[in-house]
């Protein structure tokens, strides 16, 4: 299996190393159009491979598509990321005309491919490179809910003090500081709802420090976030590659599932060989559906300027 990864910067080289780890791709291609970046990053990826025990061969290229082609999954990771104070809206005007050229050079070679959108704003990105390619909707898939979902289990296993594996909790809506929705009523410790230990006002603050998990960590850091995005989109591959049929949060394509149409955002999906094989439809209470309501019509609004920056 081949997977090709376009934008070997932080986030493209963090998804080529936690693919190889994860031993479920033969073969991995970085390119980026920084002379000789992606070549570096993939020389150091392949000098892992001796200690770590890997035998993915990772390749690094400057901007040649042909050596992409006929790639099994695309993942999507070229553009700017935010710096602190900014949100992630703020790089639409930059990231469109890359993710728009990108998303049509690697289908033109790789026409079978499952492409999975990582570049930011991330669910009108993932709008974007449905457009532009006229690829049917499930082989585009938007990341983000599996990476605000991990990092809901997080602030979840801290608040309760237990490891975020027994913790099974899902985030919804759009990939935004204030649009994504972490589904508190739903997360629950080894089956047991989260709010038989945690009270109102604590689950309250794990679900806003979950919201701005990003921001936060670009505060800290200067740039956005990689690790946890890598070994995300690394999660999300395997359940494609070995047709894992996972339930993970995607920003998809919408037809009329959780009353909406004509919009890519966050919503569970049963994910395997090809690409987005289910959404799945859950009931959610008047909060959560006003909640979603309202995510909509941001991420829409974002989706309209798409007109203005591309033009
Ligand atoms: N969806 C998500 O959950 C997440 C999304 N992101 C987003 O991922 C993107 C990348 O973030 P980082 O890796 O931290 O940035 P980075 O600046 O470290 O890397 C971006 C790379 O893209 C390359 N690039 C730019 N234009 C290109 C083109 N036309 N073709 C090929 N390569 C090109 C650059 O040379 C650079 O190496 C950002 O937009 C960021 O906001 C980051 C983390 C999580
Ligand atoms: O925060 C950002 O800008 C990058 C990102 O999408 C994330 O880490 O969730």
């Amino acid at each position: 299996m081949k997977v090709t990864i376009v934008g070997a910067g932080n986030v493209g080289a963090s998804c080529a190393d936690s693919i190889s780890y994860r031993g479920i791709a033969s073969e991995v291609v970085l390119l980026d159009i920084r002379e000789g970046f992606a070549e570096g990053k993939a020389m150091d990826i392949m000098q892992c491979a001796t200690n770590t025990g890997f035998n993915t061969n990772v390749s690094g290229v400057t901007n040649d598509y042909s050596k992409t082609a006929n790639s099994d999954v695309v993942v999507i990771t070229s553009g700017i990321p935010r710096k602190p104070g900014m949100t992630r809206e703020e790089l639409i005007g930059i990231n469109a005309g890359i993710v728009k050229t990108v998303a049509e050079n690697v289908l033109a070679h790789s026409p079978n491919c499952i492409v999975v959108v990582v570049s930011n704003p991330m669910d009108t990105m993932t709008y974007l490179a449905l457009k532009a390619t006229g690829l049917p909707k499930n082989r585009i898939i938007g990341m983000g809910g599996a990476l605000d979902s991990s990092r809901f289990r997080y602030y979840l296993s801290k608040a309760l003090d237990k490891p975020s594996n027994d913790i099974s909790a899902m985030v919804i809506g759009g990939h935004g500081d204030t649009t994504m929705i972490p589904l508190t009523r739903l997360a629950a410790y080894n089956g047991i709802p989260v709010s038989e230990f945690l009270s109102q006002e604590e689950l309250e603050k794990v679900a806003a420090a979950t919201m701005v998990g990003g921001a936060t960590l670009t505060g800290l850091l200067g740039t956005s976030a990689w690790y946890a995005p890598g070994a995300s989109v690394a999660y999300l591959v395997d359940s494609i590659l070995n047709d894992q049929k996972k339930m993970i949060a995607c920003s998809v394509m919408l037809d009329g599932e959780y009353g909406q149409s004509d919009i890519c955002i966050g919503v569970p999906c049963i994910i395997g060989k090809n690409g987005i094989e289910q959404i799945v439809d859950i009931k959610l209470n008047d909060a959560e559906k006003a909640a979603f309501a309202k995510s909509a019509e941001a991420v829409r609004s974002m989706n309209a300027d798409l007109k203005t920056v591309l033009a």
